[in-house]
Formats: C-alpha cells, structure tokens, sequence
C-alpha cells in the first residue's frame, strides 16, 4: 500500500464492490486480493455489512473440533476458531488425558454483569452513597421498567452497590447495578439501565453523571473447572512434580503468569470467538481477574491429590451469551451452539472454562516434560512448508523433512523444498 491519503469521504456509504474498487487502486489493481474478498462463505456480504462499518470482506479463521471432552458427565465436541496450530490438538489430548477419572467437573456463579454509574462533583460523597443504597427498590424498578423481558425471563436487577473512589481529580461515587442477564451477554441490556438511572441518581444527590457503562470484569460471572490427571496418565510422578514446579513459577512470577494465561486464553478465546462472543470482552475481564490483589497471577491453580495425582482448577470470568451480540445472526455461531448442543449461557460458561483448564493442561505438561517446540513446531512445520511456497503434496513432504531435522525454521523449509524440487 502507498501512503496515499487515508481520507475517504464516501467510503461509509459506498457498496461494498465501491470500496473493493478503492482497495484494488491502492493495491496497485491487484485482482487477485479482490477476488479473496469476494468469496464470503457462508456469511453474506449483507450480513457482513450490517455486522460492521465500512465492510470489505471477511478474515476467514480456521475452526476445528476439540474431541474427548467430557463436561460434567456430558460428551462433547468443542468448535474452536483459532489460527494458531496445536491449540486444538493439546485440548484433544489434555481432554483425553482425564476421561478416567470423569472429564471436567464445572460450575458457575451466574449470569450478574455489572454496569457502572459515574457520579462526579460531590461534596458529601458519604451522604449521597446511603441516600443511593436507601432507594435500593426505586433503582430496582427503574431497571426492571428498561427491560421488562428480561425480568419475564427470570433476570434483572440482583443487587446494588455504591463505592467511593477517591481520585486525583477528586472524590467520585461509583454505583454498580449488579443484574442477572440470563442467557445474554448483557451488555445492552445494562448499559441502558446505566443510562436510565444516571440522571435520577444525579437528581437525589446533586451530582454530575458521567461514564455509564458496563464493567468488563465480571467478577461475579465466574465460570469454574477442575479435573484430576492420574499420574500415570500423563508420565508419572516425575512429571507430577515437574508440572506443579510450572506452575508454581506463574503463581510467583507475572513475566510467567501472563505467558500461562496466554495459554489459557488460545482454548477460552477460540471457543469464545466459535460462538459469536466477544473475545474482547472475554480477554480484558479474564486480565483483569488475574491482577486481582495486587499481583498479576494465573488463572488456573494445580496440586497434587493425596493419590499423587495431578489436579487443576480454574475460575475466570466468562460473560458470554447464547443470545444478543453476533451469537444469534451469525451463521456458523449458530451452528457451533447446535454443536455443542448448550442451551444456555452457564452451560456455554461451564464448557469455556473447561477448555480453559485443557489448554493449560496441555502446555504445561510440554513445557515440564518435551518442551514446547517438540509438539508445537511439530504441528506448524505445515505453516512453514507453505510460507516458503510449497504447494499440494510437498507441503507435507517440506513439514516430514523439517520435523526430522528438528529445526523447524523457514531456512531449513526453503532447503528442504529446494531438494525436493531437484535443486
Ligand atoms: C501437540 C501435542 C498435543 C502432542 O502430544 P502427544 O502426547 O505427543 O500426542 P499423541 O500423538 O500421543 O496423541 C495423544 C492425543 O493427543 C491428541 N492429538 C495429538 N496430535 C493431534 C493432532 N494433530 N490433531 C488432533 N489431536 C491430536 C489426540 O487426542 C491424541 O489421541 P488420539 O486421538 O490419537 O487417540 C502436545 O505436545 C501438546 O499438547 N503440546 C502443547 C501445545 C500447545 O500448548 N499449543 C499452544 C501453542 S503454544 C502457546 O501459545 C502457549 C504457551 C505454550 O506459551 C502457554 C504457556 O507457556 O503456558
Ligand atoms: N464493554 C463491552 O464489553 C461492550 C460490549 N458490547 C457488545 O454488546 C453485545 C452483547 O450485548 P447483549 O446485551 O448481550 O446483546 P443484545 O442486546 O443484542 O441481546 C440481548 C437481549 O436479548 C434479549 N433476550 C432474548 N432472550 C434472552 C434470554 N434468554 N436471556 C437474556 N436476554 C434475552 C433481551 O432483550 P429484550 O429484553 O429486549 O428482549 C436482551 O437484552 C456484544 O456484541 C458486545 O460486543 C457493547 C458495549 C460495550
């Protein structure tokens, strides 16, 4: 691309073959971008245009299957959208690692998502937070009036809370509608409250409204996962101690905890982004969590049973939904909900947090034992073999070579696709 102006007076209002045109004049008129833009799949490019602004096409994201999942007693397969290789594959194996001793056992706090009110310019902030707690079922009807459908379908306001966050711009009242959102997200449905009650808080306290808006650490969305691995399952008592050793490093250290719950997220984030949700969302809130007290930690915490047996809980906040955002209006969303065969938002929460707890499985067992570049670089020497530009059968010739010469880098493919062509 050149460095042509990026001012597009137009472009919003323009058809999406208009803008293809403007994409095609900067590529230099390169057709061939063009036609991979035009091939949408099975998302419509109406869809694609109400879904997002200025729409050119879509970025097509590999989805797999997770297989032996077992959660809560219930067989399941988990659609993962990722591209990234081996995050599958460690899931599979991880999943299949814990069968014997009953899969994934799981729960879930509920579906409370927090939006928060801003109050700024108090002089008696003390004062405005009781006059706000002591009106407790005015604001609970305020709530309930926004979204009486939501109310009809069991959720609604569960609870309230006012803080004082003393700032450098000085004081500020901060109130929290804590409300049951059921099988949505919830976002929406909060925010409007947010912004229904702002101005009435506003007029019993004096003071001035700002930001209403959800929280992203839903913390009291909390899905939670444990699973046992038998020690012989996965190596014996050796590989015990050595996976508790990682694990340990990340309760200690965030420069290890950050990389731990990268892990975490390459199974929750491709589950998230399978089912419509927002991986954003998901990512910010699950963080977020981590730097709770002080520390940035792991989400997950392992430790021996008295079998000798390695066993993993995790707890992450997972605000997810089966209804609202994408989840309803994109088609292969859909079809991963009917996949999974969830009927509600705790059960797509419950899942998550097992795959979750998979993937941390996985790769800390590689890290204690291989390494991470045995089974990783493994599966990417694929990747590789095509970015050097072999095509059909040598793609897996280049990968079989690379793998056995244990140097899985783009020089060793280019050598490797040379031979094979004669060079
Ligand atoms: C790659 C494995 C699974 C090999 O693991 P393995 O033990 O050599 O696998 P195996 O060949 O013995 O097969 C065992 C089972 O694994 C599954 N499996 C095995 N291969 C496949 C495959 N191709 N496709 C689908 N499933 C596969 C499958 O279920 C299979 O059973 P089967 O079905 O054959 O009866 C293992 O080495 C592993 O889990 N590695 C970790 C991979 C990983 O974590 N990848 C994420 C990318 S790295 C990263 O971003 C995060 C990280 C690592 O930095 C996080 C951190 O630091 O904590
Ligand atoms: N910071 C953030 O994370 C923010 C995220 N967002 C975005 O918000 C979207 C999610 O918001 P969300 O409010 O969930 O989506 P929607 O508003 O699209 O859908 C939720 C609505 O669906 C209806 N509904 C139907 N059946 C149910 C049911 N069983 N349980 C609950 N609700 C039901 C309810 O509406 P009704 O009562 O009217 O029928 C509910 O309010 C995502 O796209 C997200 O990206 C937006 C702003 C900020």
């Amino acid at each position: 691309m050149t460095d042509t102006t990026s001012r597009l007076p137009g472009f919003a209002t323009a058809s999406r073959q208009e803008r293809l045109g403007v994409l095609a004049e900067r590529l230099g008129g390169n057709a061939e971008a063009l036609s991979l833009m035009e091939h949408l799949g099975p998302v419509e490019g109406e869809l694609v245009e109400r879904m997002i602004e200025n729409a050119i096409g879509v970025m097509p994201v590999p989805l797999g299957l997770a297989t032996n999942m077992m959660v809560d007693g219930r067989e399941m397969l988990v659609p993962m959208a990722t591209e990234e290789s081996s995050v599958i594959a460690a899931v599979c194996n991880s999943a299949k690692r814990c069968r014997a001793t009953g899969g994934f056992h799981t729960s879930y706090a509920g579906s409370l998502t927090i939006a928060q009110v801003q109050l700024c310019g108090l002089s008696d902030p003390q004062r405005a937070r009781l006059e706000i707690l002591g009106r407790a079922e005015e604001i609970r009807a305020m709530c309930d009036e926004v979204d009486p459908q939501l109310t009809e379908l069991g959720g609604g306001l569960r609870d309230l809370e006012v803080r004082l966050l003393n700032t450098r711009a000085g004081d500020m009242v901060v109130v929290h509608l804590v409300v049951d959102t059921r099988d949505a997200m919830g976002a929406n449905a909060v925010n409007t409250m947010a912004e229904t009650v702002a101005p009435v808080l506003a007029e019993w306290t004096g003071a001035r409204p700002l930001l209403r808006i959800l929280s992203n650490l839903a913390d009291r969305r909390l899905a939670r996962a444990r699973a046992v691995w038998p020690a012989a399952e996965i190596g014996g008592a050796e590989v015990v101690e050595a996976m508790l050793l990682g694990a340990e490093f990340a309760e200690a250290d965030p420069y290890r905890a950050a990389t731990h719950n990268k892990g975490i997220m390459n199974g929750i984030s491709a589950v998230v982004l399978a089912t419509g949700n927002d991986t954003r969302a998901i990512e910010a809130g699950a963080h977020a969590f981590a730097a709770q007290g002080g520390q940035y930690g792991p989400l997950t915490h392992w430790e021996r049973t008295a079998e000798g047996d390695l066993a993993g809980t995790i707890e992450v906040p997972l605000s997810l939904g089966i209804v609202g955002g994408a989840t309803r209006i994109h088609p292969v969303a859909q079809l991963c909900l009917k996949i999974l065969g969830t009927d509600s938002a705790e059960a797509l929460a419950r899942i998550t947090a097992a795959v979750g707890l998979a993937q941390n499985f996985g790769a800390l067992r590689a890290l204690a034992t291989d390494g991470i570049q045995k089974g990783h670089m493994a599966l990417h020497a694929q990747n590789v073999a095509i970015t050097v530009g072999a095509t059909g059968d040598e793609v897996e010739q280049v990968a079989a070579a690379l793998r056995a010469g244990g140097r899985v880098t783009e020089a060793e493919g280019r050598k490797a696709l040379e031979k094979l062509r004669g060079g």
